[in-house]
């Protein structure tokens, strides 16, 4: 389904939001795109479960864990989760853990860094807020677009 980002963003620099260079890939897909979906939790994953328990297609889960660099918010075991319920990706504003395993997914994941400790799971998170980091202001429908060269958001799905 998806355009190389490059060309994404030639084609449509008035309509996108590109985000900042501070995520590296660690899915098994390079290549991925779907509307956002989002949620925002703090060192506490208890949602990144419940949400990829769902149907992903076509959908991406952006998770705004507030950039920390104290526990991972996605592992292996929620990687495989979410191949499983055929997500197209999930973007961690904080980290992963389970590398190997992860990679071995059939789904995008993009992060900041791993990070070998789990988070607290105290059922405490917020769905489907703007949410904002890497510059970008990710809402809720909006349509993201990432490959190996990047990340960008639009309001409208983005054609060559
Ligand atoms: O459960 C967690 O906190 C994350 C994890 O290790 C996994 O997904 O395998």
């Amino acid at each position: 389904m998806s355009h190389p980002v490059t060309d994404l963003c030639d084609a449509h620099s008035d309509k996108i939001q590109v985000a900042e260079p501070m995520f590296a890939d660690f899915g098994g897909e390079m290549a991925f795109s779907g509307r956002i979906h989002t949620l925002k939790c703090f060192e506490d994953n208890s949602f990144v479960r419940s949400e990829l328990e769902q149907p992903g297609e076509g959908r991406v889960l952006v998770v705004d864990g507030g950039g920390s660099m104290r526990c991972a918010l996605l592992g292996g075991n929620l990687a495989k989760l979410a191949e499983d319920n055929h997500w197209a990706g999930v973007v961690v504003y904080g980290c992963v853990r389970d590398v190997e395993e992860i990679e071995a997914c059939a789904v995008g994941v993009k992060a900041l860094a791993a990070h070998p400790l789990k988070s607290r799971k105290q059922n405490i998170g917020e769905l489907g807020l703007s949410v904002r980091f890497a510059g970008v202001e990710f809402r809720e429908g909006d349509y993201l677009y990432a490959d190996a060269d990047g990340m960008i958001t639009a309001t409208q799905a983005l054609e060559l």
